[in-house]
């Protein structure tokens, strides 16, 4: 069972990914997760740590001359920031005097609205949010990012699976109206400072970015997922836990300020007669063939043959630069939540660790049902199953030019 985890604080020393289950002999480099990072660093609306962020990357474990030996994989993100943060947040005690009179190190007691800052101080038992915040921040989203560069390396070597993003809407822009992105077009949609398919939509979105930003305002937004070259039959009905969308949606809604997933046309099917809410299928020269994709690819809890689809709303960063009304829990006094430096928007973002959670997610159902210890033993797996799925398809083909000649 492929797994993964991570460690580390936003302010810590660095992050900490590993991922155990992970077949041997699947290409991955240290710059393979640099690159990765490098596209979740970006985007219009991000705040100034990001400008300096450099996520310097080392894989401690599991990979030798680049290549992954069949054990745990574990990478590491420094904090570039690291010496700033040193005494507030060293591991080991500190003496009291070195953390008197320095800002940093004063206690947070005026949780911010929308963040975990409140339940969790009080749920954890602390005076002050900063053990809450620190891993509760979405710089984690980085180790998530580092992990699932290997399971989109061997998705894309492996199984022949290839994982992209687009931003449908920042704020209240117009949705994207156009058909869903392919894997030739996320050259150009990484180089949209919003992760846009469209030139349109760009332009709606950074003007609403801008219009916030002038109003000391946030914005979050909606992003979709696009998988291709699946294999038929990922996931399964046979139980709830087993059910691929299921599963997608458990990891898609981990991800920091993620409210809603929607899986193919989801909610707007909801409101269709069946009639028109799902995908017809008509016998084609390769067997089966849908002239719709409604259902996203997946049917039952299973992917079934079309590209897979899935949309993540997101909230607004939490962290309003015009502050919001919170109530200090060190006085019980009214007062303005803690800002200090944030986000306005970072969907463009959210894209790319949504990628990354579903390619987590996608490598352990393929090996779910593909197993093996090697990328190769993996790969002979995929093929077999393929090739007796295309007989199978063959077969009807043949049936039903037969029919069409009687
Ligand atoms: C990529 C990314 C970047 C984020 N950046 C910020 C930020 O700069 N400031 C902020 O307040 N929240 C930011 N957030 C959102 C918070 O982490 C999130 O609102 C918080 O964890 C509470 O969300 P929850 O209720 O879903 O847990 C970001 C989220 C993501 C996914
Ligand atoms: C560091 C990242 O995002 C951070 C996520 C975040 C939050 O509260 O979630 C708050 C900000 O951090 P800081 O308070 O240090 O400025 C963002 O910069 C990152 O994505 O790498």
């Amino acid at each position: 069972m492929l797994r993964w985890i991570t460690a580390g604080e936003s302010h810590g020393p660095a992050l900490v990914a590993l991922l155990e289950g992970m077949v041997a002999d699947v290409a991955v480099t240290s710059d393979d997760v640099a690159a990765q990072l490098a596209r979740r660093r970006l985007g219009y609306g991000r705040g100034a740590r990001m400008k300096f962020e450099a996520d310097a990357v080392t894989i401690l474990g599991g990979v030798r001359h680049g290549r992954t030996q069949g054990g745990p994989v574990a990478i590491q993100i420094a904090n570039t920031e690291w010496p700033k943060w040193e005494t507030v947040m060293a591991a080991d005690p500190v003496d009291p005097a070195e953390l008197d009179g320095v800002a940093r190190n004063a206690p947070l007691t005026r949780p911010r609205p929308g963040h975990a800052d409140y339940a969790g101080m009080l749920k954890y038992g602390f005076d002050d949010a900063r053990p809450v915040l620190e891993r509760a921040s979405a710089r984690e989203t980085a180790a998530r990012v580092a992990a699932a560069t290997v399971a989109r390396n061997f998705l894309r070597q492996v199984v022949g699976v290839e994982i992209l993003s687009h931003v449908v809407t920042i704020g209240a822009s117009e949705a994207v109206d156009a058909p869903p992105p392919r894997p030739e077009d996320l050259e150009r949609i990484d180089a949209s400072p919003v992760r846009a398919a469209t030139p349109e939509a760009e332009a709606a979105m950074i003007a609403e970015i801008e219009a916030a930003k002038k109003d000391g305002d946030t914005l979050g937004g909606v992003v979709e997922v696009i998988a291709t070259g699946l294999p038929i039959g990922l996931g399964s009905h046979v139980s709830g836990e087993q059910r691929l969308d299921a599963r997608l949606a458990a990891a898609l809604m981990g991800i920091q300020a993620m409210k809603g997933v929607e899986v193919g046309d989801g909610f707007a099917t909801a409101r269709r007669r069946g009639s028109l809410a799902h995908d017809e299928m008509v016998p084609g020269s390769d067997g089966v063939l849908r002239s719709t994709n409604r259902a996203g690819g997946l049917e039952g809890g299973m992917t079934n043959g079309e590209d897979l689809r899935v949309r993540v709303a997101m909230k607004p960063i939490s962290t309003v630069p015009r502050a919001l009304s919170t109530v200090d829990m060190a006085t019980g006094e009214q007062a303005q939540a803690i800002h200090q430096r944030s986000d306005v928007c970072a969907v463009p973002a959210a894209g790319v660790v949504a990628e990354a959670m579903v390619a987590l997610v996608l490598a352990q159902a393929a090996l779910d049902k593909f197993g093996g210890d090697s990328a190769r033993e993996t790969a002979d797996n995929v093929a077999r199953y393929n090739a007796a799925v295309a007989d199978r398809m063959a077969v009807l083909a043949a049936e039903s030019a037969a029919h069409a000649g009687r």
